[in-house]
């Protein structure tokens, strides 16, 4: 499956980051869906057979009743009637089984693809980088991932079954229509061509509105999703009724773009409604004038007629069919936006094994070479010209201005951003030549804004490294000082995150430190760890964290003296780039904006 997504991705690699703009798609876009098809294939051409039989079986009960009326009634032969009415039956009853039988499979492969696309899309938005998600509400990755694959799995488990069964009914009837009666039946082929024609403008206007309501629903599904998520925020600043009519307008936007659809829809319907009706009128008036001048009989007249009959309702089912094929043109338009935007952050092609990846957790030393960062559609770097060196065992501060880019350097070392020149490098290999498999077992981060997961709190602390053994996780707990977890109702094992228990910023946090630290990594990442803390907590968890830091590479972003103090020299960032290295003393007694800095920090701290 990773290959499928890959491929799509590959074509496109330039598009990366790209935010959402309406592409309203082509059939070629449901030719794409193929490599999701291609494991089912032998089940849909299955569901196809049996639904063009059952169609065509229903097309045969018509020149049964011809041969009735034109036989056995016609010549008063009661005894004639009972084989034509059991081969009737044998029809019908044939009929039913070939439904149920297509109802069955159909629905069994819809889900099965609808399943595998679910999943390579979920795949492909975790191997998307940071900057993607920084771009793309998140709504309307999740209209994607539900409305739009059930809309894919109708198409697929019933009206692409149906799209071909009808045609075949069509064709299958035609031809019935003039082997009955040669010049009415191409009379009713040639007046049934402009219909195709007639209903493309539809097509194409539905496809447009089909589309501007997908992304509506995205629109709200954002909405909703941004106002649960602050709903603590709403609620204390008020902003509840200002909400809601944002939301209300949103929902009438949506509103009128359905009701613009379905307008659409039922003049389309109207075309398609009208027309056979018209066609049946005619067929009945020429119809009558050849059986009175002989050249019908009355049997194939009304064996024409019902024939005729059975084209209403394929040709009505062809408006649905349209409207529902151009939804899922723009859904799988919607889908492959995502799946075509590549990740920049992939394996290298030829990984390097890390130097000392086979000595256990030996501290690695951490280099930035001249490194420069800019964000995807910035005019200026964030980051330029940077350099620093810590040393294998080293820990490192690194202290600046707000905005001054702490974060982001950061976030270089474990790749969720990509340097734009220059390089990080980890034992001296550069980290986009290691394999990200180990790049993220070598680097461990613990980010400023602490993430729990709907899942255990054991879950939670061991999810880069499921295989911690308990001593590591009891150790990880210790040194976070997150001992607070064996109070919860059901200690390690009690949930928390979205549906679980809400734990306090600062339990959060050293739940968030507990899993940085976990196995002791090589290369630790702390951005501002301490932040939530009381000064009491903070004292013990630095306390514990010596021990810890003494035996890795550590790079920490420090807003206060007593978070300075756990490092063996500190960095100072300012203006993108690095502007002093020295120990915390020299600094204060050298760098005056360094001073500045931190006894500001003081400051905000006492007050
Ligand atoms: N997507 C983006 N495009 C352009 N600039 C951005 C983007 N995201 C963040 N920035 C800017 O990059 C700069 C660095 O941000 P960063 O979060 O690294 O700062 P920081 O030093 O960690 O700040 P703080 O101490 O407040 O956490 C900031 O000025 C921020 O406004």
């Amino acid at each position: 499956m990773a290959d499928r997504t890959s491929e799509a991705a590959d074509n496109h690699g330039d598009e990366a980051d790209a935010a959402p703009a309406p592409v309203h798609g082509s059939l070629k876009d449901l030719l794409r869906l193929w490599p999701w098809l291609r494991p089912y294939r032998g089940n849909l051409i299955f569901m196809l057979v049996i639904a063009t039989a059952a169609m065509v079986v229903q097309s045969v009960l018509p020149i049964i009743t011809a041969a009735l009326i034109d036989g056995p009634i016609a010549r008063h032969d009661s005894s004639g009637m009972y084989p034509l009415i059991g081969l009737a039956l044998l029809f019908g009853v044939l009929e039913a089984v070939l439904f149920g039988v297509r109802r069955r499979a159909m629905t069994t492969s819809a889900l099965a693809i609808e399943t595998d696309l679910r999943r390579d899309f979920y795949q492909h938005l975790q191997r998307l980088p940071v900057s993607f998600h920084d771009r793309w509400p998140s709504g309307q990755l999740l209209s994607r991932v539900t409305s739009d694959l059930s809309t894919l799995r109708r198409f697929v488990g019933f009206m692409a079954v149906f799209f071909f069964a009808n045609l075949a009914v069509i064709v299958v009837v035609l031809a019935m229509l003039i082997r009955l009666q040669p010049t009415l039946g191409i009379a009713v082929l040639v007046t049934m061509l402009p219909l195709a024609f007639g209903t493309r403008y539809y097509e194409k206007r539905y496809n447009v509105e089909a589309r501007k309501a997908q992304d509506l629903t995205g629109d709200i599904a954002t909405g909703v999703e941004e106002s649960v998520l602050g709903i603590r925020v709403v609620k204390s600043f008020g902003r509840r009724g200002e909400l809601l009519r944002s939301f209300t307008a949103d929902a009438e936007r949506l509103r009128g773009a359905e009701l613009a659809k379905n307008r659409t829809l039922a003049k389309l319907w109207t075309v398609i409604g009208t027309y056979p009706q018209v066609i049946l009128a005619g067929v009945t008036f020429f119809g009558v004038m050849s059986v009175a001048h002989g050249s019908l009989s009355r049997g194939d007249l009304v064996a024409f007629i019902t024939l005729q009959l059975r084209l209403n309702w394929p040709l009505m089912a062809m408006g649905w069919l349209i409207a529902g094929t151009e939804e899922t043109i723009s859904a799988t338009a919607r889908l492959f936006e995502v799946f075509d935007t590549a990740s920049d952050i992939t394996d290298p092609a030829e990984p390097i094994p890390l130097p000392g990846s086979g000595t256990g957790n030996a501290p690695a030393q951490l280099q930035f070479d001249e490194v420069a960062f800019r964000f995807p559609g910035a005019a200026t770097d964030t980051l330029q010209g940077l350099n620093l060196d810590i040393a294998p065992g080293e820990t490192m501060a690194l202290v600046g201005p707000t905005g001054s880019g702490k974060t982001i350097l950061t976030a270089l070392v474990s790749r969720l951003h990509d340097v734009t020149a220059g390089a990080v490098r980890i034992d001296g290999v550069p980290v986009d030549r290691l394999s990200l498999d180990e790049l993220r077992r070598t680097v461990s981060t613990a980010f400023e804004e602490p993430t729990l997961f709907s899942a255990s709190v054991l879950e939670n602390i061991t999810l880069g490294r499921p295989e911690a053994t308990e001593d590591e996780v009891a150790e990880a707990i210790e040194v976070a000082q997150a001992d607070f977890v064996h109070d919860l109702p059901f200690g390690l094992e009690t949930r928390v995150g979205e549906q679980g228990m809400s734990l306090s910023g600062g339990q959060r946090q050293r739940l968030a430190l507990a899993r940085a630290v976990l196995g002791r990594p090589r290369v630790l990442v702390l951005d501002d760890p301490l932040s939530a803390l009381d000064v009491h907590t903070e004292a013990q968890v630095e306390k514990a964290l010596r021990r810890v830091l003494g035996s890795t590479t550590a790079l920490v972003v420090a807003h206060r003296a007593s978070t300075v103090l756990l490092a063996d020299r500190v960095a100072l960032l300012d203006g993108g780039r690095i502007t002093a290295v020295g120990t915390h003393s020299d600094l204060m007694a050298t760098n005056e904006s360094y001073r500045d800095l931190l006894s500001q920090k003081v400051a905000e701290a006492r007050v």
